[in-house]
């Protein structure tokens, strides 16, 4: 135990940058002070204690390091960057390279925190040897702890061959946006032969050894029923609030998406008014010769 932990262990001094949670269990996953990289051992026994915990996602460094600092135990490098910071219209034309070098980033800006790289579109649905490959390149090259990919019964093979081969596997189920040529943007899981088929999809994730359950735009009702019937936690995005975790894409939470975001999306921050303010107060200084003033210049 170093030093510092020790004297957090103690309750020395007042609450650390990262502890400005609820709770004051030193495990626990937000809030608590614990300094190593969390597992997803962390997350099972959250769940038996009834915590809830935070997920944002993270496509750069400096971004995820300012997460990690705020304490946010799980990071996805969600193929959600397709849309939220290539500049592409969806996450379907995301490459494993592309995914590759921004989770590589993440995992360099963080030393807590729990980083989830997806397995892109095209990168795993030919079956398991393709799957394993690309997973096993998330975890050599960009040194992820865990990898996401979309569907339950029909990603079966591919979550037990990553899993067998030692590397944790989160699920997607209810709207997976790899499907958004045949499915849409709809709220998924309506209906009793929906709702049957997501439970069957949850089931089929966690007896094929999933660790999590991401649950997206389902109804609240039926996120808190396959909440209750699963063993792994359930990780909810527009699906109430009843599943163990919340997951949020960073840049509709800080403000920073342009255009339309989804209605289950909470604003917490107003970043493209703070970073366009500072834009324009620069370009400002620089026509009005107010920058650089002497201070910033060398003689
Ligand atoms: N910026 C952003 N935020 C996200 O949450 C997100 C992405 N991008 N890209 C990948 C997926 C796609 N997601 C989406 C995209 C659109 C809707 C949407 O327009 N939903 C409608 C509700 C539709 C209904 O009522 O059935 C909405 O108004 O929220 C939802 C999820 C979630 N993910
Ligand atoms: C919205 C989350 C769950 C995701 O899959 C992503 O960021 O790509």
């Amino acid at each position: 135990m170093t030093q510092l932990s020790a004297a957090r262990d103690a309750g020395a001094g007042t609450t650390s940058g990262t502890s400005s949670g609820t709770s004051d269990n030193p495990k626990a996953l937000y809030g608590g002070t614990g300094t190593r990289r969390i597992t997803v051992r962390d997350l099972a026994l959250a769940k038996e204690r009834g915590e809830k915990w935070p997920m944002l996602t993270a496509y750069d460094a400096m971004t995820a390091s300012v997460f990690d600092e705020a304490g946010i135990p799980v990071m996805l490098v969600g193929d959600s960057m397709g849309n939220c910071h290539l500049g592409y219209d969806t996450t379907v034309p995301v490459t494993m390279d592309e995914m590759t070098m921004l989770a590589a980033a993440v995992v360099r800006g963080t030393s807590r925190a729990l980083i989830v790289g997806d397995l892109t579109f095209g990168s795993y649905q030919e079956g398991p040897v393709q799957a394993l490959r690309s997973a096993t390149r998330l975890i050599k090259e960009a040194g992820v702890g865990a990898v996401k990919l979309e569907g339950g019964e029909r990603s079966l093979a591919q979550t037990e061959a990553i899993v067998r081969a030692g590397i944790p596997v989160m699920a997607h189920l209810g709207l997976t946006p790899q499907s958004v040529n045949t499915m849409g943007y709809r709220v998924q899981g309506r209906g009793d032969e929906a709702a049957h088929q997501l439970v069957r999809d949850a089931k089929a994730a966690e007896a094929a050894g999933a660790f999590a359950v991401v649950l997206e735009l389902v109804p609240a009702e039926l996120a808190a029923e396959v909440t209750r019937s699963l063993h792994i936690p359930t990780i909810g995005i527009g699906a109430g609030p009843d599943t163990d975790a919340q997951v949020l894409v960073w840049t509709d939470m800080a403000g920073l998406t342009g255009g339309k975001v989804p209605r289950f999306t909470k604003q917490y921050a107003d970043l493209r008014r703070v970073l366009g303010d500072a834009a324009k107060a620069f370009a400002e200084d620089v026509v009005g010769s107010a920058f650089p003033a002497e201070e910033h210049t060398f003689h």
